[in-house]
């Protein structure tokens, strides 16, 4: 016990802990902050630390094949124990290779061998989870996570849920306490530390992967590494990669009412946006000739087009709506939209036309208007019909991020950079909300580029902003 009281002032002096303000990669701000990174300095403490988690595994009496250690903090980590104890080691990547063998885990694999997963630091244990997907997803099974700082905000009952069952060698307690006893941090650093802790503890209620809590728990991956991920469906993965290669994650909606302001928008804004929104039922000259200008300039700048119809029908009658009509949207629509009131007959109807076509279908989780009745329970209900029907919905309209899975992409409107509403019940945030704060992926702006004087000037501040905060967004710290 003694040792680990060294250890904890060790790692203070090391600045390994450290207390000041300190952005979290959920956006909050934490009053302390563990970056166990810079212990690849000091040889000595990094096998101290990884004799403790080892000890720690034996103790416990944990049975496992092979070591992971969650990147980067524990990979120097898991690399001592398995060399020390000639255990065998998978490594995972953060992002998937873009070239030969495109694996996210590297190492022999046996599907079926039991696998420890070993971080320095758990919070909401949401790591470890994203950790334990990847492996699972590759035969491996994963019981157990041993941790050398539980920050007591949920971890070990979020992973319990999973399956997962934790140990841990400190917690952030006890570092509190030896550094308060040894007069390192006053009485008012420990209660702000408390304060922060109770007001952030993640409770995830069973089975509840949209909460505003849980949506604080996750792991940050690039839109990139989602692209590439065996799961995502062939048009995520296609909009992930165009929003990289692009550097946008601005979808513009292009709400006018003549087909030539449309096709003039489409050029303009083009080359800066990912995804184009239409209604079409308010162009007062919709003809095929405009649909099929348009999917050229879609070709030519490499954007999606996003009929945003919102269907709400049963599945025949979606189906005859999506296909046929004056519109005939799915022969140029790569993205429609849909409310999941009816039930799955609206996405089973939908699908039979778009699927072939290789189309796919956002779920209305919840609505940027003031007053609606998509929330709680109901966004939930689509976050698992969503689910049920990945192989063609491939996420959602929402306000904020409703599902953990990164397979899922998560568009916003109701994006305005200066106004907070339109008098209409138009309710507005701006990028940096949208992405950073909310976790969204891509932002919808309709009169926030149309009302400007200069409408590219506008669309190049959204796509900025929103690109910006996506970046800031992977780059904060992962606790
Ligand atoms: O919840 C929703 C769903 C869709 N929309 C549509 O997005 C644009 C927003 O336009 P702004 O001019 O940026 O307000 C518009 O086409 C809506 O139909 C939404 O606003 N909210």
């Amino acid at each position: 016990m003694e040792n680990v009281d060294d250890l904890i002032i060790k790692l203070y002096e090391i600045q390994a802990v450290k207390f000041g303000t300190f952005k979290l990669k959920s956006g909050i701000t934490s009053p302390i902050y563990f970056d166990l990174r810079i212990i690849v300095s000091y040889p000595l403490l990094m096998n101290q630390v990884s004799s403790l988690l080892f000890q720690c595994a034996e103790t416990a009496g944990l049975k496992f094949n092979n070591v992971c250690g969650v990147p980067y903090a524990a990979l120097p980590l898991a690399t001592v124990i398995c060399s020390k104890h000639d255990i065998p080691m998978v490594i995972l990547r953060k992002e998937a290779k873009d070239y030969g063998t495109k694996r996210l885990v590297e190492g022999t694999i046996t599907p079926g061998d039991t696998c420890l997963i070993i971080d320095d630091v758990v919070s909401s244990g949401s790591s470890v989870m994203e950790t334990a997907e990847i492996l699972q997803k590759e035969g491996l099974k994963v019981v157990d996570a041993v941790m050398l700082i539980d920050r007591e905000q949920g971890g070990r009952a979020h992973l319990a849920k999973e399956g997962v069952r934790l140990q841990s060698i400190i917690s952030l307690s006890r570092v509190l306490d030896v550094l308060q006893a040894t007069k390192r941090i006053d009485a008012d650093v420990v209660q702000s530390v408390r304060t922060f802790i109770q007001e952030n503890t993640i409770v995830t209620p069973p089975g509840l992967n949209g909460s505003p809590t849980a949506k604080k728990a996750q792991m940050e991956m690039s839109y990139r590494a989602r692209a590439e991920l065996p799961e995502t469906s062939p048009p995520a993965s296609r909009l992930l990669r165009l929003m990289e290669e692009k550097k946008s994650n601005l979808c513009f909606s292009a709400d006018v009412t003549e087909s030539a302001e449309l096709l003039q928008l489409a050029e303009e804004l083009g080359p800066l946006i990912c995804v184009l929104k239409t209604h079409v039922d308010i162009l007062q000259d919709f003809s095929q000739s405009v649909a099929d200008k348009l999917s050229q300039l879609a070709l030519k700048h490499r954007f999606l087009i996003f009929e945003d119809r919102k269907f709400a029908d049963i599945g025949n009658t979606v189906k005859l709506q999506y296909e046929g009509g004056l519109y005939r949207i799915s022969s140029w629509s790569h993205i429609i939209n849909a409310h999941a009131v009816p039930g799955p007959g609206v996405v089973q109807g939908l699908s039979a036309v778009g699927r072939p076509l290789d189309r796919g279908c956002l779920l209305i989780a919840q609505m940027s208007s003031a007053g609606s009745l998509a929330k709680g329970d109901y966004t939930e209900s689509v976050v698992k019909m969503a689910e049920e029907y990945s192989d063609f919905v491939f996420g959602f309209i929402c306000g904020e991020k409703v599902s953990s899975k990164p397979q899922f992409v998560h568009m916003t409107p109701g994006v305005q950079m200066h106004l907070r509403g339109d008098g209409l019940g138009q309710q507005y945030s701006t990028p940096s909300e949208v992405i950073g704060k909310k976790g969204s992926d891509v932002i919808i702006v309709g009169r926030g580029i149309l009302a400007a004087s200069d409408r590219v000037k506008a669309a190049e501040d959204y796509r900025k902003a929103a690109w910006e905060a996506y970046l800031s967004r992977l780059s904060s710290p992962s606790q």
